[in-house]
């Protein structure tokens, strides 16, 4: 009899919440929705993939229907400040910010990025490289030149050689992240003290850089999934002199794996005192 009281307040309790934004539980999977209509003994709601569902007043209770919190509402630049840390939260966080073209999203120290498929204007040029170079991780938006920039600074901050790993399935932009990344700490190299003015432009980071299409046009192939996939993956090597500039680096070929992943190796001469590993997460 307890129980029934409390479902019933539990259900007349939608009434003055139309439009609310919830969570439904529907074949086992939670799908963000919206109330419509509460009445004659029946909640509507819409999911966000346009079904209507009519629960009956029974049904509703706290595992079927719940409210979503406001930070998924709003969505969050990072995930470990969402107060819904479950799958569907996670996914809906990063399909919110998506639709805004904010195809990064931190989770703590891991950068996620949603492959957008489309040229997002002004997103990698070199107002933002230079913007993302100075600020701290966290102080901006998340995106691929902050994680660069930290790698960058805590090569001095912690004495020691840094490792970016780029994960993620065929056609996630693991590539196209990784020249991202390299453009960022070319650019850094070209304007740090130890660069003479006289090989700003022509210099070793130059050669990286354009290293990467003709890597392609051996390594790469046209598959189901992505029309340049690379067929290989790559653990590539950059070595820093103690001014910041790159004095050369090395591309190895990993083995053949439906799944390939890229590390980046920023390495300095100095004595080994702590490691910074960051991760990507990409998801196409
Ligand atoms: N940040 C981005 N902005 C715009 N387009 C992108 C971005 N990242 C990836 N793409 C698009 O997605 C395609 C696939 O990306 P990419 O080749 O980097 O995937 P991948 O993870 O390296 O795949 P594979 O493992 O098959 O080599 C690119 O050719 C490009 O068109």
């Amino acid at each position: 009899m307890g129980r029934v009281l409390i479902i019933v307040h539990h259900f007349y309790s939608w009434y003055n919440l139309l439009g609310t934004r919830v969570w439904v539980r529907e074949k086992e999977q939670l799908l963000p929705a919206t109330v419509n209509s509460c009445g004659d003994g029946t909640l509507v709601v819409t999911t966000d993939y346009g079904e209507v569902l009519y629960l009956q007043q029974a049904e509703v209770n706290r595992e079927r229907v719940c409210a979503m919190h406001q930070s998924s509402i709003d969505g969050v630049e990072d995930m470990s400040a969402l107060a819904e840390l479950h799958e569907a939260a996670i996914m809906h966080n990063l399909h919110q910010r998506y639709q805004k073209d904010g195809i990064y999203t931190n989770i703590g120290s891991i950068l996620a990025a949603v492959n957008p498929y489309k040229q997002i204007p002004g997103l990698y040029d070199l107002e933002r490289v230079d913007l993302y170079s100075k600020h701290h991780l966290g102080e901006l938006p998340p995106h691929i030149f902050a994680v660069a920039n930290e790698c960058y600074r805590c090569i001095w901050k912690r004495h020691d050689s840094q490792c970016v790993l780029i994960s993620g399935e065929s056609g996630a932009g693991k590539t196209e992240s990784t020249k991202l990344l390299l453009q960022f700490l070319s650019v850094m190299s070209q304007n740090s003290v130890g660069t003479p003015p006289s090989e700003k432009s022509t210099r070793v980071e130059q050669a990286i850089v354009q290293s990467s299409p003709i890597m392609e046009a051996f390594g790469n192939a046209k598959t189901v999934y992505n029309n340049n996939s690379s067929r290989f993956g790559k653990f590539i090597q950059l070595h820093f002199s103690e001014c910041g500039n790159i004095q050369g680096g090395c591309v190895i070929d990993c083995i053949l794996v439906s799944v390939s992943s890229t590390y980046i190796y920023a390495h300095i001469k100095c004595s080994a005192l702590r490691n910074f590993n960051s991760e990507f997460l990409l998801f196409p």
